[in-house]
């Protein structure tokens, strides 16, 4: 993965961030990096989920995965971390498997997708670090009965990954399910490149080998410096722009295959420095498409954004047949490639030349190599600036407190067998929270009926 910052530094149109300032940050980015080495070092929660690259063993993986190699489609149902890792490495890359992500729990959704499958074809892949979530556990019980009800055995053709015990744990046990273990100290949102995000690149047949080398070799690019490691470069300089209003982060893949990387961003980012009051809002755009949709905001709009586009080389490419329509004639004998890059460096250009700071993620293709670089390198750039804003990066109580308050207006409660003691921490501390809201929710009700 190469970053370049140069359209965020500040210029006569810009009020980016000088260079003068991001050799002052260099000083915090080299005492945060002696403070990641160090909980890398010693395992500690989140900052293990750094050292995957070395820790996550494939060929676990594909053995879990053995009985549903052959399978034509696989349905993986989790939600947030347990989904969004293995949806960007699998709509990324080519496979014959049909896969679905069920995380949502709208009911005509999912009965669409159901009976669309062949479901004696089709493979589960349940996902959930806590076990306990209650989108994930509903829909696989919904999805159980739909395998059930066409006569097909489910416990032949279901892969669980969890935590070391729970509800999906001891479900796993009850019918001697292939299992994986989610590792230790490695939230959701950081755990794409472990067994939650690879399951279903193993099923699709990716090279799983290729995902972690990628990683592997941007884990090497980690330095004390800004200037020498393209994932801290990021880290900094967001965090920078952030600090003079660049509040809002709109990342904006060029190649149709990362739309989904937008996504796992998303929950990355948002997550991770959401806290404290602090934080950058990310917002998911697609290049070409979101040029026509969000750019007039983005170069015209109010000064509080960064664009962070991600740009891929390709071999693929597709003549634009000449045509006799006049005004159509500087189209032909160019290809969809030149017309694509044409319309991105003419839309990083716009910005720049509109004193709005941009930053450019760029990878050489799109395969398993360089996903696990990209992958990796926005966590490191993630963990990196959760230290230069002086959050806890690993924790979600915001999150945590909603989940709670579902449960419990399901009638259920903080579950006793919940493996996720974090979670279980959290949601205890939001009991008081819950009452009070709901509370304030009621006074200031306010309908309009038709
Ligand atoms: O993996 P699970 O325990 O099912 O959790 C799934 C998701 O639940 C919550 O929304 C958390 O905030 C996310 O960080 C997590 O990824």
């Amino acid at each position: 993965m190469n970053v370049d910052i140069g359209n965020a530094l500040a210029s006569e149109a810009s009020p980016g961030v000088s260079r003068a300032s991001l050799e002052r940050l260099d000083d915090q980015v080299a005492q945060a990096h002696e403070r990641i080495e160090r909980g890398m070092e010693n395992a500690e929660h989140g900052y293990e989920a750094l050292n995957l690259p070395e820790r996550t063993d494939p060929d676990e993986i594909r053995t879990a995965v053995e009985p549903v190699a052959d399978a034509e489609a696989l349905i993986t149902v989790g939600i947030g971390g347990s989904s969004l890792g293995a949806a960007t490495i699998v709509d990324a890359l080519e496979s014959d498997t049909e896969t679905v992500f069920l995380d949502n729990v709208d009911p005509d959704w999912i009965s669409r997708r159901l009976e669309s499958l062949p479901l004696e074809e089709t493979a589960i892949n349940v996902v959930s670090r806590s076990g306990t979530t209650a989108e994930t556990l509903a829909n696989f019980l919904v999805v159980r009965e739909a395998f059930e009800s066409e006569g097909v055995d489910w416990t032949e053709r279901t892969i669980v990954t969890t935590g070391e015990s729970g509800p999906l744990r001891d479900l796993a046990d009850r019918h001697d399910l292939p299992s994986l273990k989610v590792p230790d100290g490695v939230p959701g949102r950081f755990s794409a490149l472990s067994a939650v995000g690879m399951v279903a690149a193993a099923v699709c047949g990716h090279d799983l080998e290729a995902l972690l080398e990628g990683a592997a070799a941007e884990r090497e690019t980690l330095t004390g410096s800004l200037f020498d490691c393209p994932a801290y470069a990021y880290g900094a300089t967001t965090y920078a722009l952030d600090q003079r209003g660049a509040g809002t982060n709109a990342v904006m893949p060029y190649a149709e295959s990362l739309e989904t990387f937008a996504e796992w961003f998303a929950q990355l980012w948002a997550e991770s420095l959401g806290k404290d009051e602090l934080g950058q809002t990310p917002v998911r755009a697609l290049g070409v498409t979101d040029q026509h949709s969000q750019l007039q905001l983005y170069r015209a709009g109010p000064r509080d954004k960064l664009v962070t586009f991600l740009t891929a080389g390709t071999d693929e490419n597709r003549p634009i047949p000449e045509t006799d329509v006049e005004d159509l004639a500087y189209l032909g004998g160019s290809t969809l490639g030149d017309l694509l890059e044409a319309e991105f460096e003419a839309t990083e250009a716009s910005l720049a030349a509109a004193g709005r700071p941009n930053v450019r993620l760029e990878i050489d293709r799109v395969d398993e190599y360089e996903l696990g670089g990209l992958l990796y390198g926005m966590e490191a750039a993630c963990v990196l600036a959760g230290e230069l804003y002086g959050v806890n990066t690993f924790e979600q109580p915001a999150v945590e407190w909603a989940k709670k308050a579902t449960r419990g207006l399901l009638g259920g409660g903080v579950s006793e067998s919940d493996s996720d003691s974090e979670a279980r921490r959290d949601a205890e501390r939001s009991d008081g929270e819950f009452e009070e809201a709901e509370a304030v929710a009621e006074k200031s009700e306010l309908r309009v009926e038709r």
